[in-house]
């Protein structure tokens, strides 16, 4: 469907007044409407217990537009779209008042019925909403019906499933679009679009030429106010299990037949299918965890943050290493690490390719030639590098280090949507590309499932790196005994040219 086609539809926003939906969701559905992807004919209905009115709500939502944007155009016009019902989604007859309003504006803007319905709520409402969605008609319209569910999806594989089988009573699989932010970022799509449309690098994309791929999401800040939440899921469960894997597998496919959203998901299903699971006995082998202590300029422990237990066991930081048991990727390790308190935000994946057979040249000092990397910078700042080696001027025998970069900068970044501003209007246009389905979701969950288990059971040596540092000891052993280091990732920026 092309950009322009988006169909006129009503989005019915639980947790409106929450942290999500002021600080994404509003500013997104601004971006889409500034550049022409909602046609006039949209409405939004924002839903919570606060006692807010419809001038409330568009304040709010006007403040939220105006603190991410210098640019308000149009900003009286796009809020007078914006309409506000107070609902406890426990109770049933909020849902009547609710379905009069959205059939009053079905017909005052002539939506045809069509309708998303976004829980940017605590996950434990999202099989209630969903239940009453369907028992008390909201679903029942000529239009078309999409449930758009935030992360997490679960805990662990039994509470996903449940939580799966609770949801499906009332919506088709084709109609769940679980979020998964990282697959909205302009550079993760990007990932398919590298491999796929250059004939130079598929041919190579495979354990001949690639010794291994490491993923690395670092940021710097520490929990905030989600004590309370993190406590209860930890880096595993809040990157690996979703954004880390979902980046896996979009490396680790095979090429689709086509971009069409049931290919690529059946590509994704098999690699995650072809991941080598861990046993409670090997995970240690093949994971380690960490948890920030205190650090300079006081920075605090997590273990003193708010709502956090001061003997927490809970990671802050996960390095692992992923092997795929398959034709393709036998023997070749994707690397991935995440922590929170680290000493830069960035996210980048680095594929590093198999040394030349034979050295021809050599480097001054005696320093090894360099590997072949490519790098993808996911963010801050977004783009391609490509580290060659190339003669050094003036030396007959002698290479030295040459990045090709591409950076995803100036008029273009502008333009560049953000996550949450593509995947609304993916959901709206009723393509589900870059949502996770539900085996994809199983499949990670159960790989996850064995590691929480192995660590439930044992009790760490926390804290073990301090905030505002680069991890422990214990990510930089996992990958030294593969013969492997981790790739500096300010070494890798992308506008540092040799
Ligand atoms: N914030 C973020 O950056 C991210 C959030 N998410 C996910 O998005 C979802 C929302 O997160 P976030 O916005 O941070 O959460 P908040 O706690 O900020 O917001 C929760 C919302 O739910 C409403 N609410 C709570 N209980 C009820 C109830 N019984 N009936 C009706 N409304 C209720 C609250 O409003 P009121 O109190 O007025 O009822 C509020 O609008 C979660 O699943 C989270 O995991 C995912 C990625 C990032
Ligand atoms: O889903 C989550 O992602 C953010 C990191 O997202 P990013 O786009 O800033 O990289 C993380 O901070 C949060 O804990 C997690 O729930």
């Amino acid at each position: 469907m092309k950009q322009s086609e988006t169909p006129s539809a009503l989005t019915i926003l639980f947790g409106a007044t929450g942290d999500l939906a002021k600080r994404k969701l509003y500013p997104s559905l601004y971006r889409l409407y500034r550049k022409g992807h909602l046609s006039s004919g949209f409405a939004v209905i924002g839903t919570a217990r606060r006692e807010w009115d419809n001038d409330i709500f568009r304040e709010h939502v006007k403040k939220s537009v105006m603190e991410s944007t210098a640019v308000q155009e149009q900003i009286d016009e796009f809020i007078s779209h914006f309409y506000y019902l107070p609902h406890d989604v426990s109770d049933s007859d909020s849902y009547v008042a609710l379905r009069t309003l959205a059939n009053d504006l079905d017909n005052k803007y002539a939506l045809g019925g069509n309708r998303l319905f976004y829980l940017a709520m605590a996950p434990e409402f999202f099989g209630t909403i969903a239940d009453h969605l369907k028992e008390d008609g909201l679903t029942d319209t000529e239009g078309f019906g999409r449930l758009v569910i935030e992360k997490p999806f679960g805990h662990d594989l039994p509470s996903a499933q449940e939580l799966n089988e609770q949801i499906r009573r009332s919506f088709d699989e084709k109609d769940i679009y679980r979020i998964d932010h990282y697959l909205g970022k302009e550079m993760v799509q990007n990932i398919e679009a590298i491999r796929f449309a250059n004939a130079l690098f598929e041919p190579l994309w495979n354990n001949r030429y690639i010794s291994n791929i490491q993923i690395t999401s670092s940021e710097t800040l520490g929990v905030e106010e989600r004590g309370g939440y993190y406590e209860t899921s930890g880096a595993l469960k809040d990157m690996v299990q979703n954004h880390m894997l979902q980046m896996v597998s979009l490396l680790a496919m095979e090429p689709p037949i086509s971009l069409q959203d049931d290919d690529i998901r059946r590509e994704k299903v098999r690699a995650f299918r072809s991941m080598r699971p861990l046993t409670l006995e090997t995970v240690n082998d093949y994971f380690v965890r960490g948890q920030y202590g205190p650090g300079e300029d006081g920075m605090l422990g997590y273990r003193e943050e708010l709502n956090v237990n001061p003997e927490s066991n809970t990671e802050t930081y996960v390095a692992g290493k992923v092997m795929f048991d398959n034709f393709r990727w036998a023997g070749v390790p994707f690397y991935i690490r995440t922590g929170k308190r680290m000493p830069l935000k960035s996210t980048k994946i680095v594929v590093q390719f198999k040394d030349i057979p034979m050295n021809l040249y050599y480097r001054p000092d005696d320093q090894e030639m360099e590997p072949n990397l490519l790098v993808i910078h996911i963010q801050p700042e977004e783009g391609i590098t490509l580290h060659l080696n190339a003669k050094r001027a003036g030396h007959q025998l002698q290479t030295t280090p040459v990045k090709l970069s591409y950076a995803n900068s100036g008029v273009d970044v502008m333009n560049t949507p953000e996550a949450y501003e593509k995947l609304i209007h993916d959901a709206m246009r009723g393509d589900s590309t870059n949502f996770t389905h539900w085996d994809e979701v199983a499949l990670s969950w159960s790989f996850v499932d064995v590691i929480a288990e192995a660590w439930r059971n044992e009790k760490a040596a926390f804290p073990n790196y301090p905030a505002g540092t680069k991890g422990p000891k214990a990510s930089d052993e996992l990958l030294e005994k593969d013969g492997f280091f981790w790739w500096p990732m300010n070494m890798l920026d992308v506008n540092i040219c040799n």
